[in-house]
């Protein structure tokens, strides 16, 4: 420590002492100069464990940002696909019309000019013929995609019934309007041969119009019955009304599938929700609405009449019908379906009441006049009912008395409804 130099004397200079000036004198004992080291060693140790602690923290700090940087890069990725998704221009829906060599096709677009296009190769050449709804690419309008056929949405819009036991036995004072679905739907589908050889064409299509349960739907499915046709029931309001947007392509499915169950009866309940007037100020709704129309016209005008399937539609009112429906070639037979009179009401209520055990001294013709105004839907409520209230008192047949109470009930409505539209005026107007 003798050789200690003049620097070292003067950074070992006591706590206190004038470091630059301090001269080692040679006083101070190697002891204090150890001690000094020892603490100055203390200090140092405990400076480096903070700062490793410190540095343990920082590595701890990095990782958790590394893997906060990794979960945004993907979030950033997975954003910009769904805004790349969000930019690509949407596909055109057309249906194919024909197939041209093997790399071209003819396709008829949604919205109605036909295009010469080419097709991606990664379209099966199977899944692609005449009919198939296929997507395009807005700008070469090449064929990328085959959609897939679906009946699923259309089993839901159409109702396949089977009228196994309705025959035209069951439908009372209605012997004109049978016979003109006899010629007109029935004969063209059992004896196609008889017109062939007279040389006329069958009509496409029947009409019925007339009051709600008047027997217009029974009509079509004794037919069915008859002919023994697959019978499809649409109803024109929920065409409408559930499948907003695809009224038009249902139409086109529910034509497909009749041509596939073959033969076969297109019944149309409620045309009058397709097919009324077209009005000049066109709001979406009404737009959807000729859309389907104008798809049901197509159909209808591309069927052979001689085919094996038959439309049958109804309607409540035939004056709101667009004229082009009726048309001829399409809908060119009309047949009105009145409210029954008291011979067809007596008619009517016999058959209603035909497996019913009931008393022999039933006076019908006094039934059926006292049912004056009711429609046959209504005079199968009254059987019911009459059937009801021998039930309720435990009879072993229905009386009389039954059937006049029954004919009170379900009359009591219709004398309401009368007497409301004629007393309404005179309370508004004092
Ligand atoms: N002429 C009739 N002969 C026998 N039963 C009838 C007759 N008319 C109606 N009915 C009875 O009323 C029920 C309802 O009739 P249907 O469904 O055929 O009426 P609709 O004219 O089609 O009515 P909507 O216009 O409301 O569709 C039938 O199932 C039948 O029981």
């Amino acid at each position: 420590m003798n050789e200690t130099s003049e620097t070292d004397t003067k950074r070992f200079a006591p706590a206190g002492a004038d470091r630059n000036n301090y001269e080692y004198s040679g006083s101070e004992t190697d002891e204090d100069f150890s001690k000094y080291l020892l603490d100055r060693m203390k200090q140092l140790e405990s400076r480096n464990t903070l700062l490793k602690e410190q540095c343990d923290q920082m590595e701890s700090e990095k990782r958790y940002v590394e893997s906060q940087k990794l979960r945004f890069e993907r979030e950033v990725r997975r954003m910009q696909a769904e805004i790349d998704r969000l930019k690509t221009a949407p596909l055109v829906v057309a249906t194919v019309i024909d197939l041209i060599g093997t790399d071209k096709v003819l396709v008829k677009s949604s919205t109605g000019p036909q295009f010469l296009v080419g097709i991606s190769q990664f379209i099966d050449d199977e899944s692609l013929m005449p009919g198939a709804t296929v997507a395009l690419n807005q700008q070469t309008l090449a064929v990328v995609d085959v959609i897939p056929f679906t009946e699923e949405p259309m089993v839901n819009a159409m109702e396949v019934v089977d009228p196994q036991d309705v025959d035209y036995d069951q439908i009372g004072g209605l012997d004109e309007q049978v016979q003109e679905i006899v010629e007109s739907v029935e004969l063209p589908l059992t004896k196609p041969e008889a017109f062939a050889r007279i040389g006329i064409s069958p009509p496409k299509g029947v009409l019925l119009y007339g009051e709600p349960g008047t027997g217009k739907t029974l009509l079509a499915k004794a037919v069915a019955n008859r002919t023994e046709a697959t019978f499809i029931r649409v109803v024109g309001s929920e065409l409408i009304q559930k499948y907003i947007g695809d009224g038009a392509k249902l139409v086109r499915e529910i034509f497909a599938m009749a041509r596939k169950k073959a033969p076969s009866i297109i019944f149309i309940d409620e045309l009058d929700a397709i097919a009324s007037r077209r009005l000049n100020d066109t709001n979406g709704a009404d737009r959807e609405v000729q859309r389907t129309l104008m798809q049901l016209l197509a159909e209808m005008d591309g069927f052979d009449n001689r085919g094996e399937v038959r439309i049958i539609a109804a309607t409540n009112r035939l004056d709101v019908l667009d004229p082009a429906i009726l048309r001829p070639g399409r809908f060119d037979r009309i047949v009105y379906v009145p409210m029954p009179d008291a011979n067809a009401r007596e008619m009517i209520l016999r058959i209603h009441t035909r497996n019913m055990k009931i008393a022999k001294d039933i006076d019908f013709k006094k039934l059926a006049s006292l049912a004056e105004g009711v429609s046959g839907a209504d005079l199968s409520a009254i059987a019911m009912e009459a059937g009801m209230l021998a039930v309720r008192e435990d009879k072993q047949q229905v009386e009389m008395e039954h059937f006049l109470g029954s004919v009170k009930k379900v009359m009591s409505p219709i004398k309401y409804s009368v007497q409301v539209t004629t007393d309404q005026p005179q309370t508004m107007f004092g």
